[in-house]
């Protein structure tokens, strides 16, 4: 039985597939931009079996979302909306339906793709930046949400007369920017690694252990360098050594495999 995944985000639709007679079948992603769902259709339409199955998250439009449900129609999309608990993850968002359901099933991926013992943080770097954290009982306690990467440099084009849109490289940023490209690029990865930064003491201090980091989103090779490098000192002060950050490729694809796994076996 075949079962389509789709994670619907603001910029782009992601995609893959869950085989129940072969759970480590192809696990690949497909990205697909809002405009360009034909393709999404095409790959539909070439599988070798007729998807039995199709479960959801979408943060995007209502037009975006039925385009979706007529791409897969006759499959019905499941489309998941967070509730207090979901398998062995707990929500302690004061409405738990509030939630982003991508922010939801991307904590239950990172957190079933493998034991973790201690807190969690998951940081996307996708249209917006959030940055969610779990602890140690496998509750999600909730996070922040700021603008992304994309957004930050439209902003600044579009609302001054004179900033350009800066391209940003990978790359640690100098303290003291002497250029204008220079300075938009290192603020916003000073703004981006900041919040991240801010969340991940918060944790360490408020439960006592230092968080693993994993890492997701279009646009975290630009903020990755920095981030890493900002962390490692933070965590060396505070006397929990160097902290790896994890890069994940699509943890809300992996919760929603995690979800189509757990169906399957139940
Ligand atoms: N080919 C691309 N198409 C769209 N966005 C991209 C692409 N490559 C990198 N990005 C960056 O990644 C972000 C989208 O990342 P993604 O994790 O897919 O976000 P979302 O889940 O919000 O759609 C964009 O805002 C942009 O900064
Ligand atoms: C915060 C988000 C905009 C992130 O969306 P993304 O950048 O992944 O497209 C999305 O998860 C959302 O619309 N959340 C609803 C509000 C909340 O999570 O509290």
């Amino acid at each position: 039985m075949l079962t389509v995944l789709i994670d619907a985000g603001n910029s782009r639709i992601k995609v893959s597939f869950f085989d129940a007679a072969d759970p480590s079948a192809d696990t690949s992603v497909h990205a697909f931009a809002p405009a360009d769902l034909n393709a999404l259709a095409d790959l539909i339409r070439q599988l070798p079996q007729r998807p039995a199955r199709a479960l959801g998250v979408s943060v995007t439009t209502e037009a975006i979302r039925q385009e979706l449900d007529a791409i897969l129609a006759p499959c019905p999309i499941q489309w998941q909306t967070p509730t207090t608990r979901l398998l062995r993850l707990k929500n302690r968002y004061h409405n738990p339906a509030e939630l982003g359901p991508d922010r939801w099933l991307g904590m239950l991926g990172v957190l079933t793709a493998r034991p973790v013992d201690g807190p969690l943080m998951l940081v996307s770097f996708g249209t917006a930046t959030t940055v969610d954290t779990i602890d140690d009982h496998e509750a999600f306690l909730g996070g922040v949400i700021f603008p992304g990467v994309s957004m930050m440099q439209s902003s600044l084009g579009a609302g001054t007369a004179r900033l350009p849109i800066a391209p940003m490289p990978a790359q640690v940023w100098p303290a003291f920017p002497q250029s204008t490209q220079a300075a938009i690029a290192a603020g916003i990865v000073a703004a981006q690694t900041g919040g991240v930064i801010r969340q991940w003491q918060q944790v360490a201090e408020h439960l006592g252990r230092a968080p693993l980091v994993f890492v997701t989103g279009g646009a975290r090779a630009a903020i990755m360098p920095e981030l890493q490098a900002r962390i490692d000192s933070l965590g060396v002060d505070m006397g929990f050594g160097t902290i790896p950050l994890i890069e994940s490729e699509s943890p809300v694809l992996d919760g929603l495999r995690a979800l189509a796994q757990h169906s399957t076996d139940a």
